[in-house]
């Protein structure tokens, strides 16, 4: 199948060649089997930039680093390569270009002539970053479903999704592959699907961070054809690459050279060799221009070559290297949409203004499509779903035989004293670092969706929010029933139900703290901080030390301690609610039976706590939750951007 696609995409690519090799005059004609019948409707882009610099602070008392300092511009509807050695700067122009970075950025960028406004510019652009971020638990179709549904608006009608779809995972080379799982897919075809899925929207620009990197030739060749077939359809395609072969470098239209922080070249690709000669350093014969430019870049053939090639392009200032395809571009994209009876729009700007909201559909629509991925991910998660109801019923039942028939036992009351701590534990350790271990992970995919403006954060929040709460329950709610029936707990219907309610809290509570957590902090940081956070709220539970016994200055962790609630609930609905004696059962050998807790009373005394708090436990719970809930919604936002 590989050898197909790539056989397809070759044919696809091969009259372009043929066109180049013609002087670029005739316009390209595409293989209709391999070809994208939506073309993007507003004239193509053109990015230029001035003095654009990145600045880093290297910390207290550190200074300042310049990353880079650039000027350049990328013609509309060309294949466009950033290339250069590692640490050159190539993903931080791209970042900074695709208005992923904001901050610590200076100079102008503009397009098509005029000052870029970052919002317009992300709703005709997007980009790909180098990690794959996709659903793997979803298949091709399914990424691809979901990802019409957010991007295509009403205008477009629903009975045409489906259409674009297959047209745009045809010529990916992926409508095979539609019914596979994401996390099967081979490392090219996850390249490809990243591609499909931004491509739906039908964006002007792309950038696109390494996009070959990891893939073997034949998949490297697959995807550059594919980018050259999308710029040839009037997009403006940029992206970063790693020393390209000869017949690969050839494909692309024009070429930036990096070295560090500073333009070596840009211009077309054939006016390379050209250049190297006329700033007195010729690439040797037979020497892959690509590899003798790195090598350049690199400082192999001296650091003062460097210099003198910044200085031949006047650090990407010298436009005279480029080759005027302006007249070309135009023709080859007018007759394409001849070709294929689409209606081109004169003005890029007039259909930008029509457009104001950041996502094409609107905010019930979208919560409704993240549920439904969200449903059929739960379906299928191995980890959050299934491991977890299964690790409730295993550790309900384990806790079960442990503390088998101790909450009717008046001589076992520390036992159940135990039991109820125990469980509160169980519930705070089993969500909270599930959510911390899980969420970053899903951070990442955010990162990339709400940037490249399928949703908004508010109703991914609200769609995240609602979706945790059934499983959650389920669970909460097996575990309870198990061992409250096997430890002998009180058979009375509210104060199961204050139990449950109780267990219930804290779990989504615990769970709060883990999104918390995982949202601020990488897996390993958050590991280790979200369990070490954990115990002051242990110590200020009540259970340890007393809450009588809790010194003074002490006493506000009490109040902080969602534990301690948790705790106090649980003992109200257990020995609480006036419940008056417990059973002594006779203990065998012993002539007098000495039963310490028979009167509930007492041992509620002990512990200094008030059986009859529940109800204020249940809302304090509800309180402490929903501050915290609401508390996550701008940390994440500020998260989102802080990265920016
Ligand atoms: N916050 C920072 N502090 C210090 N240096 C930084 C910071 N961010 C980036 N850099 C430096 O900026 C340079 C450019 O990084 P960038 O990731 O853009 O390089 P690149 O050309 O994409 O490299 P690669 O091909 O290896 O991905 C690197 O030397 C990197 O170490």
């Amino acid at each position: 199948m590989e050898a197909v696609v790539m056989h397809e995409a070759a044919a696809a690519a091969a009259p372009l060649q043929q066109q180049q090799a013609n002087g670029g005059s005739a316009p390209a004609t595409v293989s209709t089997n391999k070809t994208l019948s939506h073309l993007p409707k507003r004239e193509p882009v053109e990015v230029k930039f001035q003095d654009l610099a990145y600045t880093v602070s290297l910390g207290f008392r550190k200074g300042q680093k310049e990353i880079i300092r650039v000027n350049g511009r990328f013609c509309p509807s060309q294949l466009i390569a950033i290339m250069g050695p590692s640490g050159a700067g190539k993903s931080t122009l791209l970042d900074i270009l695709s208005g992923y970075r904001i901050s610590g950025v200076t100079g102008d960028v503009m397009v098509n002539g005029r000052p870029r406004n970052l919002d317009r510019f992300r709703r005709m652009s997007c980009y790909i970053q180098q990690d794959d971020r996709l659903h793997s638990l979803l298949t091709v179709q399914e990424n691809m479903w979901l990802a019409a549904e957010l991007k295509l608006s009403r205008a477009v009608p629903k009975s045409e999704h489906q259409a674009i779809i297959d047209e745009i995972l045809n010529t990916l080379g992926l409508l095979d592959h539609r019914a596979t799982r994401t996390g099967r897919l081979s490392g090219g075809q996850k390249k490809r699907l990243s591609i499909a899925l931004e491509l739906i929207n039908n964006p002007l620009l792309m950038f696109l961070d390494e996009p070959t990197t990891g893939l073997d030739s034949s998949s490297t060749s697959q995807c550059v054809n594919l980018l050259k077939l999308l710029a040839m359809q009037g997009r403006t395609i940029v992206c970063t690459i790693h020393q390209p072969s000869a017949s690969l470098f050839d494909q692309f239209d024009h070429v930036y050279i990096l070295a560090r922080g500073k333009c070596l070249y840009q211009g077309a690709t054939k006016q390379l060799v050209p250049y190297l000669s006329a700033v007195g350093v010729p690439c040797p014969r037979y020497h892959n221009p690509a590899d003798f430019v790195i090598e350049l870049a690199c400082g192999e053939h001296g650091e003062d070559r460097i210099d003198t090639l910044v200085a031949g392009t006047d650090n990407g200032k010298s436009q005279r290297w480029f080759e005027n395809q302006s007249e070309v571009v135009a023709e080859r994209r007018k007759s394409e949409a001849r070709r294929l009876s689409v209606e081109l729009l004169p003005n890029m700007t007039e259909l930008a203004e029509i457009n104001t909201s950041m996502q094409a559909v609107s905010f019930g629509k979208q919560i409704a499509v993240l549920l439904t991925r969200g449903y059929i991910k739960i379906k299928r998660d191995q980890t959050m779903t299934h491991m977890r109801l299964f690790v409730n019923i295993i550790v309900g039942v384990l806790l079960g035989i442990l503390f088998w028939q101790s909450g009717d036992e008046g001589s076992r009351v520390l036992d159940n004293w135990n039991l109820l701590f125990t469980i509160l534990i169980h519930h705070m350790m089993t969500t909270m670092m599930l959510t911390v271990l899980t969420f970053p992970t899903e951070m990442q995919i955010l990162r990339k969706e709400h940037f490249n403006r399928w949703y908004s954060l508010k109703s991914y929040y609200m769609s995240i929010n609602i979706l945790e709460l059934p499983v959650s329950i389920v669970c909460c709610t097996t575990f309870t029933v198990i061992v409250y029936l096997m430890s002998a707990q009180p058979l009375e219907w509210v104060r199961f139900a204050v139990f449950l309610g109780i267990s219930i809290l804290v779990v989504l509570v615990a769970q709060t703290v883990g999104l918390l957590v995982g949202a601020l902090f990488s897996v390993v940081n958050g590991t280790f901080l979200a369990p070490t956070l954990s115990v002051p709220m242990m110590m200020f539970a009540g259970f340890g030390v007393s809450l009588r016994d809790m010194p003074g200055y002490l006493k506000w962790g009490t109040y902080v301690s969602y534990l301690r609630f948790g705790l106090e609930g649980y003992v109200g609905s257990i020995y609480g609610r006036n419940r008056t004696t417990l059973g002594c059962a006779d203990q065998p050998g012993k002539e007098f039976n000495y039963c310490h807790y028979k009167y509930p009373t007492k041992f509620l005394k002990e512990i200094a706590m008030d059986g009859e708090q529940y109800v204020t436990d249940l809302i304090v719970l509800g309180v402490i939750l929903l501050v915290l809930r609401l508390a996550v919604y701008p940390l994440l936002r500020w998260k989102l951007f802080a990265m920016r």
